[in-house]
């Protein structure tokens, strides 16, 4: 469990933050100038703000009211920037055991991130990708109570980007490291994250479990409209014809191209401008994919468009349809309707699927 209490002031700017984050991967998202930089620094000892109180597990890292601030090399914390900052004189076996207490992990830890074969090279000779996971490597190696990642991914081009995904998934999963993840990227935090921390002005405008925050149309204009969308959770049933069905809650998604092997879990993330809504099952429609549902809430928006809460399953959906559309359906609270997934709206890139 990590808590983080802070209020500090630069000049205009006020931050004042109450987040308690459980296991897994703790995702910092908010647009620019929100604060999370500072959060990062101060939970890691850099920066002290004017009041503070960070703990993690049953250590108190901080506490102004008590005076207690522990040095940044006190607090276990390892640390993963955009850009790798490997030591150019060291082989990748010595910059992974750079501040290592011990190397009996190295083993482990090159197996999870596949750097094995890279041991005796040197960083001015690895692929970018290659890089980012030597990085991690170390930080791990670190033996830290905490990581923190301040956007890992931002200086990697897409292809990089989704090389580097499948190892994240697997450290979330299974180095036991709670971690503090910074980005800009929504479908990092859908694909990555456990709880999502939405920050907007050095304050918490939500925060909860990822699929519950994205689901929320009250995050919606911290998000940005066009990329409101829910995250569903299942796990493949089977391949057929270059196509792969999925299971999630409210029924089966088919999905264009082979996501996993047979039980894999997957996040799909379905984008609520991708999803229509029907009252009735329709006929004759080239959409594979139609969900039974229940309309949770209506959201009428500013402009032409509104937000529509389906109840599928235990999830939940987001559409974005016209308010004239509304209109026309006479939609209402508890209404049973469908969820009608366009195919283009679980592409490859929205398909989560983890290694395991
Ligand atoms: N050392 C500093 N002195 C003065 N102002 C600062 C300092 N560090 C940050 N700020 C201000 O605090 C605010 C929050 O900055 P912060 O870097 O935490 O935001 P961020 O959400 O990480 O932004 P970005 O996504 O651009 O990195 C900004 O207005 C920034 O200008």
């Amino acid at each position: 469990m990590l808590r983080i209490e802070l209020s500090h002031r630069f000049g205009d700017f006020a931050l004042d933050v109450d987040i308690t984050a459980g296991d897994g991967i703790t995702m910092l998202f908010g647009p620019s100038g929100a604060g999370k930089s500072t959060i990062a620094k101060a939970v890691g000892g850099l920066l002290q703000t004017d009041q503070a109180y960070v703990q993690l597990g049953e250590r108190v890292l901080a506490d102004t009211s008590k005076l207690l601030w522990l040095k940044p090399h006190m607090r276990r914390i390892g640390y993963v920037f955009q850009e790798p900052r490997l030591f150019p004189h060291l082989s990748v076996r010595g910059n992974l055991l750079y501040g290592a207490g011990h190397d009996t992990d190295l083993a482990r830890i090159a197996d999870l991130l596949d750097i094995a074969p890279l041991l005796t090279r040197r960083p001015a000779g690895l692929s970018g990708g290659e890089a980012a996971r030597v990085a991690l490597g170390r930080a791990l190696l670190s033996a830290p109570s905490l990581l923190i990642l301040d956007e890992p991914l931002a200086a990697l081009d897409a292809r990089r980007k989704a090389d580097i995904l499948p190892y994240l998934e697997r450290l979330r999963d299974h180095a036991n490291v709670p971690m503090l993840y910074i980005t800009h990227a929504l479908d990092e935090v859908a694909r990555l994250g456990s709880t999502l921390v939405l920050l907007q002005n050095g304050k918490v405008a939500r925060s909860g479990s990822v699929k519950d925050v994205l689901s929320d149309p009250d995050a919606v204009p911290v998000l940005g409209p066009r990329m409101a969308g829910a995250m569903l959770e299942g796990h493949v049933v089977r391949h057929v014809d270059g196509l792969t069905e999925l299971e999630v809650s409210g029924g089966l998604v088919w999905v264009p191209g082979t996501a996993g092997a047979v039980d894999t879990k997957i996040r799909l993330r379905v984008m609520a401008q991708d999803v229509i809504v029907g009252t009735q099952k329709p006929q004759g429609l080239s959409a594979l994919n139609i969900l039974p549902a229940k309309v949770v809430s209506l959201h009428r928006g500013d402009g032409p468009g509104a937000l529509v809460v389906l109840q599928s399953g235990t999830d939940r959906l987001l559409a974005r349809i016209t308010q004239r559309s509304l209109d026309e359906m006479s939609l209402a609270p508890g209404d049973a309707v469908y969820g009608i997934l366009k195919t283009v709206s679980v592409g490859p890139t929205d398909v989560f699927a983890g290694l395991d």
